[in-house]
């Protein structure tokens, strides 16, 4: 990919995500004016890109300080925010400061929860280095930490200020970790951009190994086309409140393949991969989608297909029916004892299924642990 597109994010506080290659200097810009000190949060195996960003701070006068977070879930912990919150205040961080998030989603996610909670709220810029982070969790404001209870139960919605996607961050991501983001993409497919389907159906190898895509064109592709279709969700209803005040379905319909995923999650104690619990949970949703007579039999399949093609995850044994239907019902799309999916009713036409029979939810489960 040679030049950088800015996909603008047209909420009440509007801001562009770059995406582009070799792009971490286009990072004062989206920073704006008056900050002084920048917190430069990321995760060990960052600790290279937090320097180079660092220096590039210092070199255009800003004070930056490094902030090194524990890898993955590792982070999204209480104990872990309230660490960065004691670094702030040594540093003597103000609101006129801000803070960067460097890393996969959940350093995004932490550091945008503490940009959230630090003086009521900071800014910050978001520098996601995985697929998923770029084409989800640093885009449209949703941050937090886990808690033993269940994923994501702390937060609060915080827009960025900017979103740098530098795609030469891919070169050096494991690949089971990018692999984990197309699950994500391929969410993006099926509720709102089937073209994304097709790209992947037409080259499955180009599209999970970056390496099989020297050019990264298509991967490029992938990424802008999820990055809009995040962007125009988020610009539609960001705190996600739509479809209970009876206007469609709105952001909810991210959560698609979330119910079962977060299960998952929590059922592994945050050992499994975000992307790999959705794939999962997207397979059982479709499942669902079709034994409740909403759904046919030939895109539920299409989910199995697709995400195999992929090497991601379609079946899941590893906890009992009780304990993933108890995960379930933390959901925050729930309300009171009202389980509440995000259902397909064909291709990019979602929906919602509101209590469905505990029976037909066992159903599905049996599809995917079978
Ligand atoms: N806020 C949202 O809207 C939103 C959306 C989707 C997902 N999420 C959250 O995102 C998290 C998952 O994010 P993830 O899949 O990016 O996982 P992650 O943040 O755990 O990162 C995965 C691994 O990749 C490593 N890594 C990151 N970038 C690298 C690079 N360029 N080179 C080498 N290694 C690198 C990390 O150290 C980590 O071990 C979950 O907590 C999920 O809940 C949030
Ligand atoms: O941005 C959203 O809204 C999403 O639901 C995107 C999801 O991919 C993401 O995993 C999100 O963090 C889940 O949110 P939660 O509210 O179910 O915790
Ligand atoms: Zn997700």
């Amino acid at each position: 990919m040679s030049e950088s597109v800015r996909i603008p994010v047209r909420t009440s506080r509007p801001y562009d995500v770059v995406v582009g290659t070799n792009v971490l200097h286009e990072l004062p810009g989206l920073l704006g004016d008056g900050v002084r000190k920048v917190a430069v949060v990321h995760q060990q195996a960052l600790t290279a890109t937090g320097e180079r960003i660092r220096d590039l701070l210092t070199g255009r006068g800003f004070s930056a300080y490094l902030l090194e977070v524990p890898d993955a879930e590792q982070s999204k912990t209480a104990e872990v925010a309230a660490r960065c919150w004691s670094a702030l205040g040594e540093w003597g961080f103000t609101r006129s400061d801000a803070l960067v998030g460097v890393g996969g989603g959940a350093t995004t996610d932490l550091a945008g929860f503490v940009a959230a909670t630090w003086l009521r709220g900071v800014a910050v810029v978001q520098v996601p280095t995985t697929l998923l982070g770029m084409v989800d969790a640093a885009v449209g404001g949703k941050t937090g930490i886990n808690t033993a209870e269940g994923k994501n139960l702390v937060g609060a919605f915080h827009e960025p200020v900017g979103v740098l996607c530098d795609l030469a961050a891919l070169r050096t991501l494991p690949a089971p970790d990018y692999v984990s983001g197309l699950a994500e993409v391929v969410k993006c497919g099926f509720i709102a951009d089937p073209v994304i389907l097709d790209l992947i159906e037409a080259d499955p190898a180009a599209a999970a190994d970056p390496a099989g895509d020297p050019a990264g064109d298509l991967t490029a592709e992938l990424v802008e086309r999820s990055v809009r279709i995040k962007a125009a969700v988020v610009a539609d209803d960001l705190t996600e409140t739509s479809a209970t005040a009876g206007g469609g379905i709105g952001r909810e319909v991210l959560n698609y393949g979330h119910t079962m995923g977060h299960a998952i999650e929590r059922a592994e104690h945050y050992r499994w991969r975000h992307g790999a619990a959705v794939s999962v949970g997207l397979v059982y949703v479709a499942e669902l989608a079709r034994l409740a007579g909403r759904l046919d039999e030939q895109t539920a399949r299409r989910h199995r297909d697709i995400l195999e093609l992929l090497g991601l995850p379609t079946a899941y044994r590893g906890a009992d029916w009780p304990n993933l239907l108890a995960g379930m019902r933390l959901d925050k799309k729930a309300r009171g004892d009202l389980v509440r999916f995000v259902v397909l009713d064909g291709l990019a036409k979602p929906g919602l299924l509101e209590g469905p029979d505990t029976a037909l939810m066992r159903s599905a489960y049996d599809t995917i642990s079978g």
